[in-house]
């Protein structure tokens, strides 16, 4: 029998920008003017949607992701990557031309660290490039950020999107940073915006209101569920039953790289399995505190690591 691209069902699709991370481990970040040294330096394939993916993977989801690699090692790096994570590849488009997307990254000794995206072929997806038949059956759509054009396919999948499809959105700040009213095409059709509270301030304008204040401004648009991320702090999340804050867990911080990512792989993770907000919550915070003891996805803990725990 012959296997269709579109015979392959995956529950969740991330949609969002394909980067190799390039880590350097620091002593110091450093500020203008001043100066640091490298420690180490580590390649792994990154991108937030695609870390989500990748965690969602190892928790048992069939996961797929759309996004544009180019023909380059960096590309063969996230194929292979995506593939050995088991993330049907059916939705990858591949550009003959151009580099595939990097985000250079400074971690110092703290796990803190600063990002700086090359987009590459990230930036050229564009609408007749995605196969609507491939997306049609998947319960969740995950939006991430990407720095250019691709926004706007991004806003234009939304009307091929099934009305049952639930749609999650982490703008993360480069999309924070284009302001309230470009992102609103797609915080209309959210269903769970995740989020962390410097980007909510900033997106709401907002340093006074608190954020239960803030989140009920979302529940008031239509969106179902506002988790809110506050690193070391846990998360404050809110939807029409419930309202919680939720601790983080005590762990030895490596790299806080993609913490919010795999946060969401926790949280969606629970999302289909029907838990509540606060188990939800919970399942998150401690995805979370696994992979950030390590590097990449390296820590990412498995279905059997979750389920001995919880
Ligand atoms: N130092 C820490 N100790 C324990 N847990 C942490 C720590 N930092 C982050 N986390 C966990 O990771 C989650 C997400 O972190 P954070 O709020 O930094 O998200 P984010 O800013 O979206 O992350 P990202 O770095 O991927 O952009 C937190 O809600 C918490 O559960
Ligand atoms: O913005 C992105 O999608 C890319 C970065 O988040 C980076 O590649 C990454 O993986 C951080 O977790």
């Amino acid at each position: 029998m012959e296997i269709f691209d579109n015979d392959l069902n995956a529950e969740v699709i991330g949609f969002g920008a394909l980067n190799v991370d390039k880590l350097y481990s620091v002593e110091n970040i450093a500020s203008k003017d001043e100066e640091s040294f490298i420690k180490g330096e580590t390649d792994t394939p990154g991108g937030s949607a695609a870390n989500t993916m990748v965690g969602l993977s190892r928790l048992g989801c069939s996961t797929s992701i759309i996004g544009k690699i180019a023909e380059d090692d960096d590309g063969d790096l996230i194929e292979y990557n995506l593939a050995i994570n088991g993330i049907y590849t059916n939705n990858l488009i591949y550009s003959e031309t151009g580099a595939t997307g990097k985000c250079l990254g400074f971690v110092d000794s703290n796990g803190e660290r600063c990002l700086y995206i090359d987009p590459g072929v990230n930036d050229e997806i564009r609408l007749d490039e995605i196969n609507p038949l491939n997306i049609m059956r998947c319960k969740i759509m995950h939006y991430t950020s990407f720095v250019g054009d691709s926004f706007n396919t991004q806003i234009e999948l939304l009307d091929l999107l099934n009305k049952e499809c639930i749609l999650s959105f982490d703008p993360g700040m480069l999309y924070v940073q284009k302001g309230f009213d470009e992102l609103k095409p797609i915080l209309d059709r959210t269903d769970i915006l995740l989020i962390n509270e410097s980007e909510l301030r900033l997106l709401c304008n907002n340093n006074e209101s608190s954020l239960k204040e803030l989140a009920i401004g979302f529940l008031d648009m239509g969106i179902e569920t506002v988790v809110i991320k506050q690193g070391s702090k846990g998360v404050f999340a809110m939807n029409n039953n419930e309202t919680c804050e939720v601790e983080s867990y005590k762990c030895d911080v490596v790299d806080t790289t993609g913490a919010g990512d795999s946060f969401n792989s926790g949280f969606l993770y629970s999302y289909l399995k029907g838990y509540d907000l606060g188990k939800s919550c919970q399942i998150g915070n401690w995805v979370a505190s696994k992979a950030i003891e390590g590097f990449g996805m390296e820590k990412f803990p498995s279905l059997k690591d979750l389920e001995d725990f919880f």
